[in-house]
This record gives C-alpha cells, sequence and structure tokens, in this order.
C-alpha cells in the first residue's frame, strides 16, 4: 500500500505540473474518501494544497469529523458554509415553479440534495481559481462504477485519484496514511438529507460492490440492483455529447 501511495502521490504532482497550476484542493466531509485525498493532496503539495469544509445544513458532528480529517495531516483549510446560499437558490426556485403550479414535490428531496452537491462544486472551483489549484475528487471505483455520484456535482472534478480502487482498499490506504478510526469507521454517508446512508440509499453494500469489481460472485440480488445502478448512470461516466456530424 504504501508503494501504491507514492504512485499516486506522484500522479498528482505530474498532473497538476502538467496543468502549469500550482497545487490541489478537496472538499473535506468529515468521510474516509475525502480524508483520504486529503492526505494525498498534503503529501503531493505540502505548501500548495487545501481543504474546504462546506457545511450545507449538515449535521455539526460532521464538521467535528472534517476538522479531524485536517488535523490529522496538517492540511491548510478554509470553512464556508452554504446553508444560506442553497435557502436563497432553491426557495427562489421552489417559490417560482409553486406559483406556476408544476412544483414536484416527490422528487424535490433528491433536486435539494444535489443541489447541495453542485454548490458544494461551485465553491470548489472558485476557491481553486484564487489559488491556482486543480480540484481533486474523491470518488472511488465503487462509487464509479455505481454512479453513486451527483452528475457536475461532487462528480465535477479534475482530477479523481481513487478512481480504480475499491472501497476497501480506500480504508486499507486510510489506515496507512493515519486517518483516524473514528473516520475509518463510520458508516459512509453522502450527509445529503437527515440519517442517510450510502448503503440503504443503494439497496447493497460497498463489500458486495468491491467483491463484484474483483470479479467474485455475489448473490444474483445485489448483482441486479449494481447492474442497473450501472447502466443507468452510463451519462454520468462521460462528458455531454452531441449527435454525430450530419
Ligand atoms: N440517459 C441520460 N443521458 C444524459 N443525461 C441523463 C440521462 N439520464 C439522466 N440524466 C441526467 O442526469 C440527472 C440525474 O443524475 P444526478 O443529477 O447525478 O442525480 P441522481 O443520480 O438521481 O442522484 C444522485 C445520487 O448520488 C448520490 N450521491 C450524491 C452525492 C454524493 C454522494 C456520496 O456518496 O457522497 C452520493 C445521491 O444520494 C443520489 O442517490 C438527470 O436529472 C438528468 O439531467
Ligand atoms: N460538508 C462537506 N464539506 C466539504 N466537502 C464535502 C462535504 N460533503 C461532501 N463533500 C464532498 O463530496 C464528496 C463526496 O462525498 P462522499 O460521502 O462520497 O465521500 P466522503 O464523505 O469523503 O466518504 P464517505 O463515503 O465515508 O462518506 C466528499 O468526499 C467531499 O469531497
Ligand atoms: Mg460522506
Amino acid at each position: 500500500m504504501e508503494e501504491k501511495i507514492a504512485k499516486l502521490v506522484q500522479w498528482i504532482q505530474e498532473k497538476v505540473k502538467d496543468s502549469g497550476l500550482n497545487g490541489a484542493i478537496v472538499g473535506v466531509s468529515g468521510g474516509i474518501d475525502s480524508a483520504v485525498v486529503a492526505h494525498l493532496i498534503k503529501r503531493a503539495f505540502p505548501e500548495d494544497s487545501l481543504g474546504v469544509i462546506m457545511p450545507c445544513k449538515s449535521d455539526p458532528k460532521d464538521q467535528e469529523y472534517a476538522l479531524e480529517v485536517i488535523e490529522s495531516c496538517g492540511i491548510s483549510h478554509t470553512t464556508i458554509d452554504l446553508s444560506e446560499t442553497h435557502t436563497v437558490l432553491f426557495s427562489a426556485m421552489e417559490k417560482q415553479l409553486k406559483e406556476k403550479g408544476e412544483w414536484n414535490e416527490e422528487t424535490s428531496r433528491l433536486g435539494d440534495a444535489n443541489t447541495r452537491a453542485r454548490l458544494r462544486m461551485t465553491t470548489l472551483y472558485a476557491v481553486a481559481n484564487n489559488y491556482g489549484y486543480l480540484v481533486v475528487g474523491t470518488d472511488n471505483a465503487a462509487e464509479w462504477h455505481t454512479g453513486y455520484f451527483t452528475k457536475y456535482g461532487d462528480g465535477g472534478v479534475d482530477l479523481v485519484p481513487l478512481v480504480n480502487f475499491t472501497k476497501g482498499e480506500v480504508r486499507e490506504m486510510a489506515k496507512v496514511l493515519g486517518v483516524p478510526d473514528s473516520i475509518i469507521n463510520k458508516p459512509p454517508s453522502a450527509g445529503l438529507w437527515e440519517g442517510q446512508t450510502d448503503e440503504n440509499e443503494m439497496g447493497t453494500t460497498y463489500n458486495m460492490i468491491d467483491s463484484y469489481l474483483k470479479g467474485e460472485e455475489i448473490p444474483e440480488k445485489d448483482k441486479q440492483i449494481i447492474d442497473r445502478m450501472h447502466k443507468r448512470t452510463e451519462h454520468k461516466r462521460q462528458l455531454a455529447y452531441g449527435p454525430p456530424k450530419f
């Protein structure tokens, strides 16, 4: 794992150098994926890396976890609270659509949640622009395969160093990097609504997805869930495209 970490750090350094920019930035949620990325970019650019904590009506406990991550790697950080911005934007949209009688209550929770992820993306790019940094994403192989991320939200990034690492490998990497156990052992959550956990929402587990990606046998029920998620999210793994030339 130490060797893989060294290669990843070198890869990040090369990509930033190729871009002509100065360093790297990541949103730090208090979860394990962003903890690992924060450690990696701090190693790659000790003086030119930044972790951004962006509460958005989030559980205050998440911010404490995020600060633990910052402390564990010693990365520079800043906190930008997006709660008010989210309320202003989302309620303006809600008001207009309600006035037209076209508001869809049923889909609104996901719309609200994905707006949080996209506000974080917008914020990261604005801060990155200020420092001349690349935006580093945190998706791992399991999330990438299932499309379990918000298109142009947490999926809207410049580099995705963990994209070929299973969630299990991310956990191993976290231990080696010195991510606190409190972060490694808590249930993965997108934190997009109260009580959300990834595995409840997906209806399968990261262990199952990891096994499937490694070519191991898994129950038919889990296979079907994973295949369905993969197929429905194909569009998220490529940039917007047009028709062939005619
Ligand atoms: N075939 C197609 N071709 C091109 N575009 C297509 C499309 N089908 C949908 N779309 C577009 O994609 C949109 C749906 O995708 P998207 O907006 O991403 O939304 P969606 O996939 O419905 O929701 C995002 C999921 O990711 C989860 N998530 C988000 C953020 C972080 C994390 C985490 O683990 O931390 C997890 C979240 O809980 C939720 O389950 C549609 O509204 C439509 O605009
Ligand atoms: N409150 C937040 N502040 C800053 N960034 C955030 C916040 N919430 C989410 N993000 C960003 O969105 C990414 C996607 O979240 P995701 O839940 O998949 O990863 P994680 O929280 O790092 O790990 P875990 O899977 O353990 O929850 C995070 O890694 C982080 O970069
Ligand atoms: Mg999380």
